[in-house]
């Protein structure tokens, strides 16, 4: 807190801030203490006076019933000032519910109200105040409801287009995963999030507004007489502007002096928050392993706690297949990594499985098992609870993945409040108890600050503290460690085997880095052009992978003792993307073995040994131990 109040402070010394700053409080104080002291000058008819010039007793005049021009525009202040407000307030609350109902609502119906707020955005607002000036007729009351709704629009775009990127975070998208309400996570997780933009915009909105509101009450639509606010002294001023031009210009001044308040406050707000958000946005430092020790053995595996048949994600719009044919189990206490280049598909994969792959993706297997319920037959109801309750994920990025505007411990608390039903004070115990475990130091404490003021790895550590409030049996850790630095790396590795000891629970684990995977992993996937193309045990990895991918994967692995002189090993080309694969062996392009038979016909993934398979024509003849006979294809 004491960063975003100090950046607040470097603003409002600059010459802008200050000026605003007067100017605000000189606008305000004269709406507040005109009306008390000058009332009644303001109000009170002297037919003596009447259309009097200026003199020492009416600095600038007064109007044809003898009230000094000047009181009156004055205490006009107040009604002005208060109306713009009220205004702006009816036109955010109107926007914002507008701009957040897409995400509630369903697909169709959120389109359809998006395209309707596009819409009347782009009609001019005064325009459409004045059309709604004749439904809700005249009067203060009728002209601040029209150009609130007029206003709307723009409040409903701003929120949306804000809110559909906070959507897009990690954890939105663990909170989808938790199967928390679309309500619930508008009002949680979005709306704190997109509260900066909104209070920017409604600053500035108020000197709009004020200005459009005189605009109305001088065409006579606005404020009735007895009352006036500076639209209706202009109004009333303009008949004798020649006689008494002060009638006319003192409301003008007033109007241009309180909307460019507004409009300066405005500015002044965005460069508050934007110096927020820059000192927020900071780059971490994303550092990869060095070296690839083989990893501890995790134990002997358990039940099997997910298993996958034939499973592909098909993208129809594109007329792409990113997963094809992924079959693999999980058992319990087991870590399984999973390795591949970039667009491998590993992570849809893992989105499969959680049934979170994005719109309109199609997702189908044979089998797709969690703690033994196929996840593919269940209702919705009981598919999200098994989910909620079985399946928990770790994120890549700490920072993104948990929602900055939320306490800790209310974030973790959340996860039980939703599935395991406790009450608000059993599930914030568990919290505390969670980040305990996961060795978070001063836990009570740490659970009531916000993410902002936890490091990276705690932040990391927080969320591995999340997947443990609903004692899941997978775990899915999707690149966990990449934005951590190397000792904060390993401190998150070695928590994550702790977890799966102690708790016997499943590790998918996915990371590009096989280095990383090595130390943590028991059993290999590696993925290449959405298939898997092997599978081997962590020991078999360096010596013994029979596929050259996996190879050359490792031989690209940097090792502190190798000769610096010597040019790091790297795999020549990129892999195909989903819309452009190759008849034969994906990987067959890239490949030292490639014949032209392996262009021309796709390996089948064989089994070459105990928990090892290969997609390939051309293993060595001496990995693996003896071959399987099951599923083995040859070529021609
Ligand atoms: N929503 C989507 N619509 C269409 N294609 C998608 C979508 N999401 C992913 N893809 C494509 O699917 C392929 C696999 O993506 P995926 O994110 O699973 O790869 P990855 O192996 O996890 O890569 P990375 O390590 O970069 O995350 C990529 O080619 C990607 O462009």
């Amino acid at each position: 807190m004491r960063r975003s109040t100090s950046g607040r402070a470097a603003v409002l010394r600059t010459p802008l801030g200050i000026s605003t700053l007067v100017l605000l409080v000189a606008v305000v104080g004269v709406a507040v203490v005109a009306p008390l002291v000058l009332g009644s000058r303001a109000e009170t008819i002297d037919v003596a006076a009447m259309d009097q010039g200026m003199s020492a007793q009416h600095l600038f005049g007064t109007d044809p019933l003898g009230r000094d021009l000047l009181a009156r525009t004055l205490v006009a202040t107040r009604l002005s000032v208060v109306l713009a407000v009220i205004t702006t307030v009816v036109a955010a609350v109107v926007g914002v519910l507008a701009g957040a109902l897409p995400f509630v609502l369903g697909r169709r119906l959120g389109r359809l109200l998006v395209a309707t707020i596009n819409l009347s955005v782009a009609f001019p607002s005064l325009l459409l105040a004045l059309f709604l000036a004749m439904i809700f007729g005249v009067g203060a009351q009728g002209a601040v409801l029209t150009l609130a709704l007029a206003m709307a629009p723009g409040f409903a775009r701003l929120t949306h287009s804000t809110a559909a990127a906070v959507a897009g975070s990690d954890y939105i998208a663990a909170a989808r995963l938790l199967r928390v309400g679309r309500a619930r996570i508008v009002l949680r997780h979005i709306l704190p999030n997109i509260a900066e933009p909104l209070v920017v915009n409604a600053t500035t909105t108020v000197g709009t507004a004020l200005l459009s509101l005189s605009g109305l009450s001088y065409l006579g639509f606005g404020v009735q007489a007895p009352d006036y606010d500076w639209g209706r002294l202009l109004s009333d001023g303009l008949g004798s502007i020649y006689t008494t031009p002060a009638a006319g210009l003192l409301p003008c001044a007033a109007i241009v002096v309180a909307g460019l308040t507004f409009i300066l406050a405005g500015e002044v707000a965005t460069q508050v928050v934007s110096g927020r958000s820059r000192r927020r946005g900071t780059a971490r430092r994303v550092v990869t392993a060095p070296v690839a020790p083989v990893a501890e053995d995790t134990g002997p595996a358990g039940d099997v706690v997910l298993r996958v048949e034939d499973l592909t994600v098909t993208f129809p719009d594109r007329g792409t297949r990113p997963v094809r044919g992924v079959s693999f189990e999980v058992r319990a206490g087991e870590v399984v990594g999973v390795v591949g280049e970039s667009g491998s598909g590993k992570s849809l994969t893992a989105a499969a499985v959680g049934a979170l792959v994005p719109h309109p993706g199609v997702v189908e297997a044979t089998r797709l098992d969690l703690a033994g319920r196929d996840v593919r037959r269940l209702g919705r109801a009981e598919r999200d609870r098994v989910l909620g309750t079985s399946l928990a994920t770790v994120f890549q990025d700490p920072m993104s993945a948990l929602n900055p505007a939320v306490r800790v411990g209310l974030q973790l608390a959340e996860v039980s409040r939703v599935h395991q039903g406790l009450s608000r004070r059993a599930a914030a115990a568990r919290a505390v108890d969670r980040l305990a475990a996961v060795d978070i130091p001063s836990p009570e404490r740490r659970a009531r600050e916000y993410p902002g003021t936890f490091s990276g790895g705690m932040r990391q550590r927080a969320m591995i503290g999340m997947s443990l409030m609903a004692e899941p049996s997978l775990i899915i850790a999707d690149e966990p460690t990449t934005a951590l630095d190397v000792t904060v790396q390993q401190g998150v590795l070695a928590l994550l085997r702790d977890v799966v000891r102690q708790r016997n629970a499943a590790l998918l684990f996915i990371s590009h880095d096989i280095a990383v995977v090595s130390r943590i992993a028991s059993r290999v996937l590696v993925m290449y052009a959405g298939q898997i193309i092997e599978e081997l045990p962590v020991s078999a990895l360096v010596d013994d992978a029979a596929h050259p991918y996996t190879r050359a994967l490792v031989a690209s692995i940097p090792d502190m003792g190798m000769d610096r002189r010597l040019p790091l090993a790297t795999i020549d080309g990129r892999p195909p993307e989903p819309d452009r694969l190759p008849v034969g062996c994906s990987f067959a392009p890239r490949c030292p073995l490639a014949d032209v038979g392996c262009a021309e016909q796709a390996p089948p993934l064989v089994a070459i040994g105990e928990n090892r398979r290969v997609a390939c024509w051309k293993p060595p003849s001496d990995v693996g131990g003896p071959r399987s006979t099951a599923g083995e294809g040859g070529r021609g």
